[in-house]
Formats: C-alpha cells, structure tokens, sequence
C-alpha cells in the first residue's frame, strides 16, 4: 500500500480532531528523527499508525486483547492504554506491517517501556509534544526536545505520572520502569558528557 492510501485508511478510522492530532505527531516524529539522527520513514510511518485504533470501541479493543494474546493485565489498567497494543496488531493484520521496530514504536508509544529504542523515543515523546498539544508543562518539554531526546521524554513520563497520581489512578507499570531505566540512561549520558 503506498503513503497516500495508507494516510486515508487511518483518517478513515478516527474523527477530524484526532487525524490533525496524527498529522502532527507525524510532522513532529520526522523532525525528532532528523534532529537526533533516527530513521526518518520509519518514524513518519510509526507516528502515522500510531493512534489507528484510539477511536475504536472499548468492546472491539477487548475482544482482540483477549483472543490474539495480547498482554491480559492491560484489561487491569486505563483503557487508554489499550490501542497501543491493539493498534500494532490490526496494523499488521490488516496492512501487512511487518517491521518489527515500527509495530514496537506503535505498541509502546503510551506506556513507553524498558530499554525504549531511538524509535520509540521519538513517537512517545513526538506525541507528548505536537503542536496541538497544550497541558502543563508542555513548552517544557518542547524546549527540551531541541537538544536532548531522553531528557524532553523524562520530562513527559514524569507529567503523566504525576497527573495520574494525582488522580488517584492506578499506573501501569511498564511507564515505572520506562521512566526509570531513563533516567539512568539520562544521568549516564550526563557523565559520559562531563
Ligand atoms: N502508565 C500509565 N498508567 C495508566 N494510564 C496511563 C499510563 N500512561 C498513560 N496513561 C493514560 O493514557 C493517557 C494518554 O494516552 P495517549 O495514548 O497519549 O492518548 P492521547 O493521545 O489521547 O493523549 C493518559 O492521559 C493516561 O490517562
């Protein structure tokens, strides 16, 4: 499937405001990537399915989750958190997406994870920051994210965690140790610098 089919299959599956969402997230990740020297296709093509499947219905999301394997504790945690995995999945199945990074970038993009690859960094963090974004602390993160990929994604993973503890809401762990194992990664860069 070319770019421009691709691009209408997945505005076909969401309402104008998240599409312009995604199109930013697109322009934003191809930018990362040329910023601090990633894969520029594979990050246009990882922004543009990242969100495929966030407009769908819970109970559609559901049922993929529970018969194609998919992980059973997400079904514990914020819904939100569901067409991550189930967007990497109907991907794949339904256009033959079959590189293992992107589909990785797709899966991850909300929950980050350990040892998160250039790739994820930059859909995670491209989506925390597009233009459309506005939420505490925004603009600085988009002030870091000109020089420093890891710090400007920490800085993102602590506002959602302090956004969900402050609505008492449970954490799905995964982003604990994403946030973690970066901020070693961050510290480490710091004094490989010094
Ligand atoms: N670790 C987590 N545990 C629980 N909920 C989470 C976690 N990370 C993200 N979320 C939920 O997902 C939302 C963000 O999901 P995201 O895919 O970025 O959607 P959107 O593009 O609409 O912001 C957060 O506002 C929060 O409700």
């Amino acid at each position: 499937m070319n770019r421009e089919a691709l691009m209408e299959a997945t505005k076909s599956q969401m309402p104008e405001r998240r599409w312009k969402h995604v199109l930013g997230v697109v322009d934003t990740a191809v930018e990362l990537a040329d910023r601090f020297g990633g894969d520029r296709d594979k990050a246009w093509l990882a922004a543009l399915l990242h969100d495929y499947t966030k407009a769908w219905p819970i109970e559609r999301m559901e049922k993929i989750i529970r018969e194609q394997g998919l992980p059973p504790e997400l079904l514990e945690h914020d819904k939100e958190l569901w067409h991550a995995h189930v967007g990497a999945w109907v991907v794949r199945t339904e256009h033959g997406i079959d590189d293992e990074e992107v589909l990785d970038a797709i899966r991850y993009h909300t929950s980050g994870r350990e040892g998160m690859t250039k790739l994820d960094k930059i859909v995670c963090l491209a989506d925390y920051m597009e233009p459309g974004r506005d939420f505490p602390g925004v603009n600085k993160i988009r002030e870091l994210a000109q020089h420093n990929l890891e710090e400007a994604l920490l800085a993102g993973f602590d506002s959602t965690i302090r956004l969900l503890l402050d609505k008492g809401k449970r954490i799905f762990p995964l982003t604990m140790l994403a946030r973690n194992d970066l901020l070693l990664d961050v510290e480490r860069r710091k004094q490989e610098r010094d």
